[in-house]
């Protein structure tokens, strides 16, 4: 499957590539690089914007650039590319069929990440045409992601708004905590120190011990104690129930938008 052809090497690429550096997945060899504006020096090892007879060699083609703009950065690749050549796509939203279509009938995987791949820490859920197409996506992300496979493409949407997008949630509620603290009197830096190490320390339980989130949700909640008192606004009327799932529907709806 490799050399691996990677077309944008931005915020997702660029993360894959340091997750499979650190877990000695691929060697940089094996990477060719196509992004207009990247700096050669980033990616030493790899063959980066090589000529487009090059990119022949490609067995796997990660398809990385901005949804918006899929189609105008394949089109001087794809009549460059090998007939066995297998798509693997992170856009998101962007359907296989089309994909396929503009990549001249190959086998197309869609897979859609997130950023925590750069340490190897990564999630991935996975759809894919074709049994090949699948296992060539497997092969890509299970040394930096845990993986889930999907059975109906149109479960990416939910997947993306599950997933691909939600560390952005978390990261916003970490400032938002952050800021609240600073709000009712902490100095801002030990606000900020308070809050990121809680939610480490609390990911890093949940991850330990195996328990249930209600559960550890509830062996921090005190009968008529001070979480119970916050949790009543967090989970009462308008908070989590109510907004994550109108959150979760706003990133369905733009990620089929994002689709066509
Ligand atoms: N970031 C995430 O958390 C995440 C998670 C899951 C999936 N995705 C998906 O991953 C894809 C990339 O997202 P991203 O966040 O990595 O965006 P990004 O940081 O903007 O990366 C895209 C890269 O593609 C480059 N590019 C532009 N035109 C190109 C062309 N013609 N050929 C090759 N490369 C080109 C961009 O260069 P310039 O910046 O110079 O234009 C940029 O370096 C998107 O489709 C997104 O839906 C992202
Ligand atoms: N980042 C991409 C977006 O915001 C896809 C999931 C994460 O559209």
């Amino acid at each position: 499957m490799t050399p691996i052809l990677l077309l944008g090497a931005g915020r997702m690429g660029g993360a894959l590539i340091q997750g499979w550096r650190e877990a000695g997945a691929f060697p940089v060899a094996d990477l060719i690089v196509r992004d207009p504006n990247v700096d050669p020096a980033a990616f030493v090892g790899a063959l980066v914007n090589p000529p487009l007879e090059a990119l022949s060699a490609a067995k796997t083609v990660l398809l990385a650039v901005k949804p918006q703009i899929w189609r105008e950065a394949i089109e001087d690749v794809v009549p460059h590319l090998a007939p066995d050549a297998v798509i693997v796509s992170i856009a998101a939203g962007v359907r296989a069929a089309d994909i396929s279509a503009a990549f001249g009938g190959r086998a197309v995987a869609r897979v859609m990440p997130t950023t925590a791949v750069a340490i190897g820490r990564g999630t991935a859920s996975i759809f894919a045409d074709t049994p090949d197409a699948r296992s060539v996506a497997h092969a890509l992300f299970a040394p930096v992601a845990t993986m889930v496979d999907l059975d109906r493409e149109d479960l990416l949407h939910a997947a993306t708004a599950v997933s691909g997008s939600a560390p952005a949630y978390l990261y916003a509620f970490v400032e938002a905590l952050e800021a609240a603290g600073a709000g009712v009197g902490l100095d801002p830096a030990a606000s900020a120190k308070l809050a990121r190490a809680t939610i480490i320390g609390a990911a890093a339980l949940m991850e330990a011990g195996g328990e249930e989130p209600s559960e550890l949700r509830k062996q921090v909640t005190s009968p008529g104690g001070t979480t119970a008192a916050a949790l009543a606004v967090l989970m009462g009327e308008g908070g989590f129930g109510d907004l994550l799932p109108r959150a979760l529907d706003a990133a369905i709806a733009r990620s089929k938008a994002l689709g066509g």
